[in-house]
């Protein structure tokens, strides 16, 4: 048994308590491996930003939980390095799917974890998410819980249908289960491919315009939840400029298609407290890698592609810091 604090890392509570004051969020993003953690902390570092690490299923099962957790760990010391005093760093399991992922989790030196009951009945997510809280609060650790469905991936029955989560239901779950945050679900959904083009519309260019997020149920939810932490999932953007460079050197991305960062902005200003982005860092690695392979051929030292990768990534998050989710300069102590 091994608790967050004894790592240097902090829990959810005093960060969104702060980012719901101040009309912003935190940033959470998904890392598998060392160039994306680098490329993280050092934007973090050079923005003066708090940031939540996420660590997914697939990430447990590609990298290794405890290779993640002793990662994170070292992030804490390398953003120091790097000249944060105090850095606050959360390490956050993503879309946890049972009671032993998040204790095992929770008894590594997790600060905060997922529990994603969404799919379940009402009734046992809330057993399921309540189970959760009563563990994780004993170590002072922080709990996201889930109600509405996003589509795509977590929709398996149809992903042309999705459950907008519903407002009249929000006060229940939170009062039953004691959790710390809510994802809700209002339209975002996972991956490079949110809307099929059929649902959107075209600008005077040409290019893709989705249809536009259901901001009627994030204000249904903050009526009813005044001052509670909101989470969105599946909130990248997919920018067509990594997407184009994708596919001039060789990718065959279709029709992909994100949040508009405007929406974004207008979320992260309201109860949103959490914005997670993962496919945004997979694009901008990919278009960095694609592009030395083209390019230099005959290249084999992975540092000459990964470096490239890393780099890219850095821009992309600093940009998601400062000019979308408005959390540079803001941590507790300098
Ligand atoms: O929600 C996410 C991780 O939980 C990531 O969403 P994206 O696929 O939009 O990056
Ligand atoms: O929620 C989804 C995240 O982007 C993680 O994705 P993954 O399950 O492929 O690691
Ligand atoms: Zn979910
Ligand atoms: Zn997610």
């Amino acid at each position: 048994m091994i608790n967050y604090k004894d790592l240097g890392l902090v829990n959810t509570r005093d960060m969104f308590a702060r980012a719901m004051k101040g009309g912003y969020a935190i940033p959470a993003f998904n890392f598998n491996n060392m160039e994306q953690l680098q490329a993280i902390i050092q934007a973090c570092a050079e923005t003066k930003s708090p940031v939540i690490l996420q660590v997914s299923k697939g990430a447990r099962q590609y990298a290794n939980q405890t290779l993640l957790r002793y990662m994170a760990e070292g992030a804490v010391e390398y953003a120091k390095e790097l000249g944060l005093k105090h850095p606050e760093i959360v390490l956050h399991l993503d879309h946890g799917d049972s009671f032993e992922t998040c204790k095992s989790c929770i008894d590594m030196g997790f600060s905060s974890v997922m529990i994603d009951g969404s799919h379940l009945p009402y009734d046992e997510n809330v057993a399921l998410t309540k189970k959760v809280v009563d563990y994780a609060h004993q170590f002072d650790v922080t709990v996201e819980g889930e109600l509405g469905v996003l589509a795509g991936v977590e929709d398996e029955v149809s992903s042309d249908h999705h459950t907008y989560t519903r407002p009249e239901e929000v006060v229940d779950f939170v009062t039953k289960t004691g959790c710390d945050s809510l994802a809700i679900s209002i339209g975002t959904s996972h991956g490079a491919n949110k809307f099929k083009p059929e649902q959107c519309t075209r600008d005077a260019n040409g290019v893709l315009v989705p249809p536009p997020l259901a901001f009627d149920v994030l204000d249904g939810v903050m009526k009813e939840l005044p001052g509670f932490p909101i989470v969105l999932h599946g909130s990248s953007s997919v920018p067509q400029e990594e997407v184009a460079t994708i596919n001039k050197y060789g990718g065959a991305l279709k029709d992909a298609i994100g949040i508009p960062e405007e929406e974004l902005r207008k979320a992260a200003a309201s109860a949103v407290c959490k914005i997670n982005i993962d496919s945004d860092s997979r694009l901008a690695m990919t278009a960095a890698i694609r592009k030395v392979f083209v390019e230099k051929p005959a290249e084999f030292d992975p540092r000459k592609y990964l470096g490239p990768a890393r780099d890219n990534m850095k821009k992309l998050y600093e940009h998601k810091i400062v000019s979308v989710l408005g959390s540079a300069g803001k941590l507790a102590e300098e």
